[in-house]
């Protein structure tokens, strides 16, 4: 999507001829592996968990249990749960898909509503962990021209976790450059009302698509240690503003439509209610028919459609339930579509006005 057009900046002879002029969007995730293989996986997870942002216990005790344990056992059952996703045409997985598609389809947007404006603007994307590596996507945006950059963490709720490494990521690879891009970083959108809108309408497509009324449904949002939030991480209250949002759009009462969170990892305490307990629960209660929808995902990836679509799917018939449907991410869909765009736009003001 790196356009070739620049626009050099006048140089006398002598010196060398600058590049700039144009501004660069970066579509930021976080990461996936690049095959399911256990050497692919053990790749992945190691640089993900050795990211002292994901995991803020001391080196002393993490090393040996994740070069010793974890990185031993865990990389091929992830490795066969990767397998039941893999968008096997691409041969990539999900999330490599839609972040590219949301990217090739925010430039389309662009290019298509501001035609003056959009020879300036080039859209990428790029990845917190694996590739495309954020350090080497902001190059092919400079030497594309761009001297100004807006990072778009697509993150609607902040963690340091998720958002903030992926902007140390961006910064580090700032700290080697001796002509820096201006850059700007757009916000959590957790209460966005376009995002809320666009959650709340998604919703209800899908519902009425259903062949059947969920009794309950529940709103899960990845998990992080209960103590990352005492320490200041203001995720929890982001997801909670998120959900009495969407209860309120939804014309929902917040024990219909439930806040839970998923993909607990450790032994230490998570943010609770668990997802897969409450399922459980629910299933056992007499509860029939679930639904779940996962508004902290912009994309599906492995832990709605796998976690979510296929062992909280088990749970819940295992244990008395019935219907079950996994409710789609907004993913590269209009609506979802609507949400970045919206985002772009408007943190691009006072650069260019589109
Ligand atoms: C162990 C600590 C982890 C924290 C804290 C954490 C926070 C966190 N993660 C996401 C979003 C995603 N996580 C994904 C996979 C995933 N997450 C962890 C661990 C933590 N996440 C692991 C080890 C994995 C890999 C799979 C596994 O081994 O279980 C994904 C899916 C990526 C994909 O390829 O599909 C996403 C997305 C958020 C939003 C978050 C905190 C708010
Ligand atoms: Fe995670
Ligand atoms: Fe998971």
């Amino acid at each position: 999507m790196a356009s070739d057009a620049v626009i050099p900046l006048a140089s006398s002879e002598g010196f060398p001829v600058f590049k700039g002029g144009r501004i660069g969007v970066l579509l930021l995730n976080l990461g996936t592996p690049e095959a399911t293989d256990y050497l692919s996986m053990r790749r992945y997870l190691k640089e993900f968990l050795s990211d002292r942002r994901v995991i803020e216990i001391s080196r002393l005790i993490w090393w040996p249990v994740l070069n010793l344990i974890v990185l031993t056992k865990r990389p091929g059952p992830k490795g066969r749960d990767y397998d039941t996703i893999w968008n096997k045409e691409l041969n990539e997985s999900p999330l490599k898909t839609t972040t590219r598609s949301q990217a090739e389809k925010l430039a389309r947007i662009i290019d298509e509503g501001t035609p003056e404006s959009a020879p300036l603007i080039t859209v990428d994307w790029a990845m917190r962990y694996g590739f495309p590596a954020i350090r080497d996507r902001l190059k092919v945006l400079q030497d594309a021209g761009c001297d100004r950059i807006l990072l778009v963490p697509l993150y609607p709720q902040y963690a340091a976790a998720t958002t903030a490494t992926a902007c140390d990521k961006a910064f580090e690879a700032l700290m080697a450059m001796r002509w820096q891009p201006t850059i700007r970083v757009s916000p959590p959108y957790y209460e966005d009302p376009v995002y809320i809108e666009a959650l709340a309408a998604s919703l209800r497509q899908s519902l009425a698509g259903l062949d059947f009324e969920p009794e309950k449904i529940l709103a899960s949002f990845h998990g992080v240690p209960k103590s990352y939030v005492l320490k200041g991480d203001p995720y929890r209250s982001h997801c909670e503003r998120t959900h009495t949002l969407l209860c309120e759009a939804m014309g929902m009462a917040p024990d219909k439509l439930m806040l839970t969170f998923q993909s607990r990892f450790g032994t230490e305490e998570w943010l609770r209610p668990y997802t897969d307990e409450t399922v459980i629960a629910l299933a056992k209660s007499g509860i029939k028919r679930l639904a779940i929808v996962t508004p902290g995902f912009s994309a599906d990836c492995l832990e709605t459609l796998e976690e979510i679509g296929e062992e909280n799917r088990g749970y819940f018939e295992e244990n008395g339930g019935e219907q079950f449907a996994a409710i789609p991410c907004l993913n590269d869909s209009p609506k979802g579509m609507d949400v970045i765009s919206h985002i772009v736009r408007r943190e691009l003001r006072g650069w260019i006005d589109i």
